[in-house]
């Protein structure tokens, strides 16, 4: 495993609590370069102000972020091109097989690939694993579809606030065979975002990101008239009726909400509650939300761990703040958390947060939180509720639960959103199509349908006799 981790310095020991499976929070400084082109790392190519990037769990600095400029996209998208040239003329069979055994690689690497993830973004190790099992059935799933299809090249900037882990995904490729360039990875923010969709080479943009960059990516795109992908925020919905099995709407409601530190776009934040059953259904979400165990994400027995940066610990917190100026009810959490354990303090933690007595029209249930906060509400009559559960801007996912099967396919077909949950949440296997209505995005990810967002059509008549011309 150590020798895996080759390129990522371990801090000195002394000061490091027991390593768990390899890695420790706090244990790990990388000081090899983060963006990847034609076969290899690369540092970007001026000495550019390198910017911090810190490691969730603890607040340590994690590595330095060299953002690529106008040459190094340029050197990363002609790179690509050719890869292009290379992997299209490929046969099917043959993409496949380098597929199956970058997936392969993924499966045989897991826990490294998870725990460094985990560094990376602080989420639970325990959610991280499913995730690199997720890419892994991603990656075989499509090389199934492979063997009929034409193949792409992709250069990739990933959030400059977790930068580890799509280089290992460029290595696996090519390790596994790719052509070179054929997954790169460019680091940077805004700046190098826009040069990638400014970039006459490339012919498609895909993004996932919150709805206001959304807007500036396809305004960039329609600047060469390219097709975008796009993968955009959420205020999703969860129904409650009267009738549904309490003990499964619970537990769909805070997997609906706490995955990830509740920062998932397809979250339902905004739980209506028949209020017939809104006691008991507080008493007892109210009650595990404030068993969920916080702290070193690197820890199996973890639930959740720290949010992505302390900017946006800060502004989650200030939505909780907001909340209760508005008349909210802070039923539980909502609080920065501090952990026991010394290596952790300077960690971006909260405690996860359930609001009561909500109206539609405070900001907490109009607004994308991306955070360990639920909303809860109250309502009446399934008329009412479908109306308010659509009065949004976005429709990423929406989910029911009912024991009334006739009901639960008139509400969902009733609720405009893309992924739609009866008597469970958050299930999004990758055969089946994900994206969103209105303003949470344009296109699909996942499923065959995808295949058509990243394909050009071209028709070609073959004329086998004489023109037929009228002139
Ligand atoms: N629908 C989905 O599948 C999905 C999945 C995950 C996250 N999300 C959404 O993403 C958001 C959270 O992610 P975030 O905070 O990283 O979003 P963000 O919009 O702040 O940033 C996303 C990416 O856009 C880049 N970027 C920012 N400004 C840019 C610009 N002007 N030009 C080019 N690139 C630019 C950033 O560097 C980052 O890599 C939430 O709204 C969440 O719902 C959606
Ligand atoms: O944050 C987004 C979650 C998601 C689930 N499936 C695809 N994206």
């Amino acid at each position: 495993m150590l020798q895996r981790l080759g390129p990522f310095m371990r801090r000195p020991a002394g000061q490091l609590a027991p390593v768990v499976r390899g890695l420790s929070s706090g244990s790990v400084s990388i000081k090899v370069p983060l963006n990847f082109w034609a076969g290899k790392r690369r540092a970007s190519h001026e000495k550019c102000i390198k910017e911090n990037v810190y490691e969730p769990a603890t607040g340590k600095i994690l590595c330095h972020l060299e953002p690529c400029d106008a040459v190094d996209v340029d050197q990363a998208v002609k790179a690509a091109k050719l890869a292009f040239g290379h992997w299209s003329k490929m046969s099917g069979m043959e993409r496949a097989r380098i597929m199956i055994k970058a997936a392969h690689i993924i499966e045989s690497r897991r826990e490294e690939i998870a725990q460094m993830e985990v560094i990376d973004n602080g989420k639970s190790i325990t959610e991280a694993r499913l995730d690199v099992d997720s890419a892994r059935l991603c990656i075989e799933y499509y090389a199934g579809l492979a063997n009929t299809l034409a193949g792409n090249s992709m250069v990739f900037k990933p959030s400059p606030l977790t930068p580890v882990t799509a280089v290992m995904l460029a290595e696996i490729y090519a390790e596994a065979g790719a052509p070179e360039s054929l997954f790169s990875v460019v680091q940077g923010g805004q700046e190098t975002g826009s040069l990638l969709c400014h970039h006459p080479d490339v012919a498609k943009v895909s993004f996932t990101g919150s709805v206001p960059t959304g807007r500036k990516i396809m305004e960039m795109a329609s600047k060469g008239v390219k097709p975008v992908t796009l993968e955009l925020g959420g205020k999703s919905p969860l129904l409650i009726f009267q009738d549904s099995d309490l003990e499964n709407a619970v537990r769909g409601a805070l997997m609906a909400n706490f995955l990830s530190q509740g920062q998932v776009c397809s979250n339902g934040t905004r739980v209506f509650v028949h209020e017939n059953i809104l006691p008991q259904f507080l008493e007892e979400v109210v009650k595990r939300t404030q068993r969920i165990e916080i702290g070193d994400p690197l820890l199996d027995n973890t639930r959740m761990g720290a949010l992505v940066s302390q900017p946006h610990l800060d502004k989650v917190l200030s939505f909780v703040d907001q909340a209760k100026k508005e008349g909210a009810t802070v039923l539980c959490g909502g609080e920065p958390f501090v952990p026991t354990d010394p290596k952790l303090r300077g960690g971006y933690y909260m405690t996860p947060c359930v609001l009561g007595e909500c109206k539609d029209e405070m900001t907490c249930v109009r607004e994308e939180i991306f955070g360990p906060v639920m909303s809860v509400l109250s309502f009446e009559t399934e008329e009412e509720v479908l109306q308010r559960a659509n009065d949004t801007t976005m429709g990423l996912a929406a989910g029911v639960f009912t024991r009334d099967v006739k009901r639960a396919h008139r509400v969902v077909e009733n609720l405009k959103a893309g992924s739609c949950f009866i008597n469970n949440y958050n299930i999004t296997p990758v055969e089946v199509p994900f994206g969103g209505f209105k303003m949470s995005g344009i296109g699909r990810e996942n499923g065959q349908v995808t295949i058509e967002y990243y394909s050009q059509l071209k028709t070609v008549f073959v004329e086998m006799g004489d023109v037929d011309s009228l002139f």
